[in-house]
């Protein structure tokens, strides 16, 4: 017996493969299994021999310039079909030769892929490759192939191949098609932003391993990398900020309150518990499903007859700091798409704050106008989310308009009263983007909207109702670290359902005003 745990890991081991843990010995049922060796060919620098230009052979010259396009392969074949004169006509390095097979067509080249319809012919084929050490694949006998063509995932510069080891090439077709669907795209950007690192790393190889190692932490459910530098700017920033709310509620509470009167009422009263309890559940849902902070906190004050001024003026204000606590917690966890966020920052906040502006200039008429319109177009919206539960995954579509999108979620949320992220979170992950990311990029931009909301409100009609304020912000902002990191943990289906029920949720209740 090997002792286990008790002693200290051993340092990690110089390793190329810097994502993972050393290698261990692969499993007994490996070793017995596939003993197939993977490796990527440069194939655009070889010579490729096929024979065969049927069904299978186009398959495989398609497999072929998929992933290489400017290899220079050589078709034999006594037919073509017409699937096959096509893409050939697309590739100029492809050159055809309709002609019977004769050995001297392998003279020249690197690897040869056999796929005629006639076996004794493809054995000997394989054997003359055989005899002039050429590698070679036999389509219709795996036995005689040297290597075989795998099902190939790919997202930008990251490639994965899939073999059963011949047992069942359509199980390697669906695992390909479930790894495309389930690998987030942003994987592609991750490997550009390491290629840059991998660049700039200084010092010897074991440093160069041990940096990349740290930055990769996360990838593998480990802490979130920050350089040294962005650690600073983001204590102090952190600070700042700290700095800046104790200064504002500081000023807000003594405007109203002794130090000493403050302390005893909010903590002597016992629904400001009820506030607290009221703020960390409704941060806990939005943190799961990207949203629902506002209808959760709306319909349970209003359930202790709290007036409707008074919620909505207090969500705002709270909002504001539980969205800062979230939005920081999924930056932390690496839950923010960079792209996503720089694309939909400032259009949020310019609708935002025309939205805050034209309310309090306009005053409530309009906005009650605009609610049910909003309201009526999120309950279809939860509806077709509802459905994409039951249906099945297809293909994601790109918004092109993200900034509009944020524009006007922005100003709903703002002149309409809410609707932030049942608009903006639903839309992308209806969209087919990947929630987790959603997720944490709209909330990390959610904190800057709602502020820049608040700010405008502030300014214009100063706080209130500071009791229920401080209550909600205690119970947001001690809930935003768990609910970051219940983001995208829920399966997609449940999250859809989750999502989609929150959006009807939040129209209906929107649309009671309207007809009640
Ligand atoms: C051994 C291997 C040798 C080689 O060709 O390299 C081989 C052999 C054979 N394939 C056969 C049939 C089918 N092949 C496919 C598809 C693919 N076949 C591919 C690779 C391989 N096929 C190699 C093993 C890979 C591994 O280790 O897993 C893929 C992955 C890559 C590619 O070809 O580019 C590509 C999927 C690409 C993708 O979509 O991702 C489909 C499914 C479909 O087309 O939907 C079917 C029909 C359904 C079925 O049989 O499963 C037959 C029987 C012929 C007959 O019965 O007449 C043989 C011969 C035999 O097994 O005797
Ligand atoms: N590995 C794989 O993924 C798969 C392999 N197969 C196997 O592949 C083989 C080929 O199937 P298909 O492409 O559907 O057949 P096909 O009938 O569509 O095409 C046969 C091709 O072989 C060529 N050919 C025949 N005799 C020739 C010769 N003497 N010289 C040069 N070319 C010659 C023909 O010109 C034609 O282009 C079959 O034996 C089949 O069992 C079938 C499906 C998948």
């Amino acid at each position: 017996m090997t002792e286990p745990s008790t002693q200290p890991p051993p340092p990690m081991p110089l390793s190329s493969s810097f994502l993972l843990p050393p290698p261990e010995p692969p499993p007994l049922a490996a070793t017995a299994g596939n003993r197939l060796f993977p490796v990527f060919l440069k194939l655009e620098q070889l010579h490729v021999l096929l024979v065969g230009g049927g069904a299978v052979g186009f398959e495989k010259l398609s497999a072929m310039l998929a992933n290489s396009p400017n290899a220079a392969i050589t078709v034999v074949a006594t037919w073509f079909g017409p699937e096959l004169r096509v893409l050939a006509g697309q590739h100029p390095a492809v050159q055809l030769r309709e002609h019977p097979y004769d050995p001297t067509h392998l003279v020249g080249h690197d690897l040869v892929i056999v796929a005629t319809d006639d076996k004794a012919l493809n054995l000997q084929i394989k054997a003359d490759a055989t005899r002039q050490r050429l590698l070679c694949n036999v389509a219709d006998t795996p036995a005689a192939c040297d290597f075989y063509l795998g099902s190939i995932v790919q997202k930008g510069d990251l490639k994965i191949a899939i073999s059963t080891n011949g047992k069942s090439p359509t199980v390697a077709k669906r695992l390909r098609e479930m790894l495309t669907h389930t690998l987030p795209d942003e994987l592609h950007d991750v490997l550009q932003r390491m290629g840059i690192i991998r660049e700039k790393v200084g010092g010897d190889f074991a440093h160069k391993v041990r940096s990349l190692n740290a930055v990769t932490a996360e990838l593998t459910g480990g802490r979130a990398y920050e350089s040294p530098p962005t650690r600073r700017w983001r204590r102090l920033a952190l600070l700042t900020l700290t700095v800046l709310a104790a200064l504002v509620l500081y000023t807000v509470l003594a405007h109203y309150f002794t130090w000493q009167e403050a302390v005893t009422l909010a903590t002597s009263s016992r629904t400001f518990y009820v506030f607290v309890a009221i703020g960390f559940g409704a941060q806990l849902i939005d943190g799961m499903l990207g949203m629902g902070y506002g209808v959760v906190t709306a319909i349970s004050l209003m359930s202790l007859n709290i007036t409707p001024a008074a919620v909505s003026a207090s969500i705002h204000s709270a909002e504001m700091f539980s969205s800062g606590a979230s939005g920081y917690h999924h930056y932390r966890l690496g839950n923010v798409n960079r792209k996503l966020f720089k694309v939909m920052l400032i259009p949020g906040v310019l609708g935002a704050v025309t939205g805050a502006l034209l309310l309090t200039y306009f005053g409530e008429a309009y906005a009650s106008f605009v609610k049910p319109i909003l309201a009526l177009y999120l309950l279809l919206l939860g509806l077709r989310i509802i459905s994409k539960a039951f249906a099945k995954p297809g293909p994601r579509k790109k918004h092109k308009k993200l900034g509009l999108l944020a524009a006007a979620g922005g100003f709903l949320d703002s002149f309409g009263g809410g609707g932030w992220g049942p608009l903006v979170t639903s839309t992308l992950i209806a969209g087919g983007r990947t929630p987790q990311y959603v997720i944490g990029t709209v909330s990390i931009t959610e904190f800057f909207v709602t502020f820049a909301s608040a700010a405008t409100f502030f300014a214009a009609l100063g706080v209130t109702h500071w009791q229920i304020v401080l209550g909600l912000i205690v119970g947001g902002v001690a809930a935003a670290p768990l609910a970051a990191r219940l983001a995208g943990r829920l399966p997609i289906r449940w999250m859809f359902l989750g999502v989609g029920l929150m959006v009807i949720v939040w129209s209906l209740w929107a649309l009671r005003k309207v007809f009640m």
